[in-house]
């Protein structure tokens, strides 16, 4: 199986990408696998930019393509918040549950019509040698009242997907991989991926 190196540290990421990898003929690697002790700051003000200083710094640091992810919840009304801080909204201990529950009481009597909010994602494709290309995908929904569901990571639990009409944790694996954010993007970049694993120094 042809190996492809995910510059993530988040286990719920992995196993995404594992779930629309693995059909493709890739088996993932992430950091944890090749690479425990590197992380890199995230010190970017948009999702695009701090995937491309992910991707960059491993993919030089390995010298091998990598493909980055960085994304995150933007609530409406929130003004997009918590949008590139979403995996340290409630402090840099990065605790799902913790930003979950800030959410939810941040929203506290906002009514339905006005809890629209949408994943975002951007993927960032890098090489050494290589101009590093971007991918970006989105998913609309609303935020809930409660948590919902077991699958998946992260906000999954209060993200409700009007068109399933569940929650984003209700959703088997391939289900969330056929709607979410990370899936669009990945779709984008599927096309020029056998290439893009290809490219060596
Ligand atoms: O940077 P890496 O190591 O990849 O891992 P991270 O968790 O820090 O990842 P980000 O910096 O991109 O922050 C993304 C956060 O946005 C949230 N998020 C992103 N995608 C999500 C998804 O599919 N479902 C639920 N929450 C998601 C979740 O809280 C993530 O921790
Ligand atoms: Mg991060």
């Amino acid at each position: 199986m042809k190996k492809i190196v995910i510059a993530t540290q988040n286990k719920g990421k992995a196993k995404d990408f594992e779930t629309m990898l693995s059909p493709l003929g890739y088996e993932v690697l992430t950091l944890r696998d090749v690479a425990e002790d590197m992380d890199v700051e995230e010190t970017g003000v948009t999702f695009e930019e701090n995937a491309i200083l992910k991707a960059e710094a491993v993919a030089d640091a390995l010298g091998i393509p990598v493909i980055s992810d960085d994304s995150g919840l933007e609530i409406d009304a929130l003004n997009g918040e918590p949008g590139v801080y979403s995996a340290r909204y409630a402090g840099l201990a990065k605790s799902d549950d913790a930003n979950i529950d800030k959410v939810l009481e941040k929203l506290s009597g906002v009514p339905d019509s006005e809890r629209t909010a949408r994943f975002r994602c951007v993927l960032a494709v890098a090489a050494p040698g290589q101009k590093t290309e971007t991918f970006s995908g989105s998913c609309e929904g609303m935020i809930l009242h409660e948590r919902r569901g077991n699958h998946g990571f992260g906000y999954d639990p209060i993200f409700f997907v009007p068109e399933q009409d569940k929650a984003m944790a209700e959703l088997e694996p391939h289900e969330k991989a056929a709607i979410s954010h990370r899936g669009n993007a990945l779709r984008k970049l599927q096309e020029s991926l056998p290439t893009w694993m290809n490219k060596q120094e």
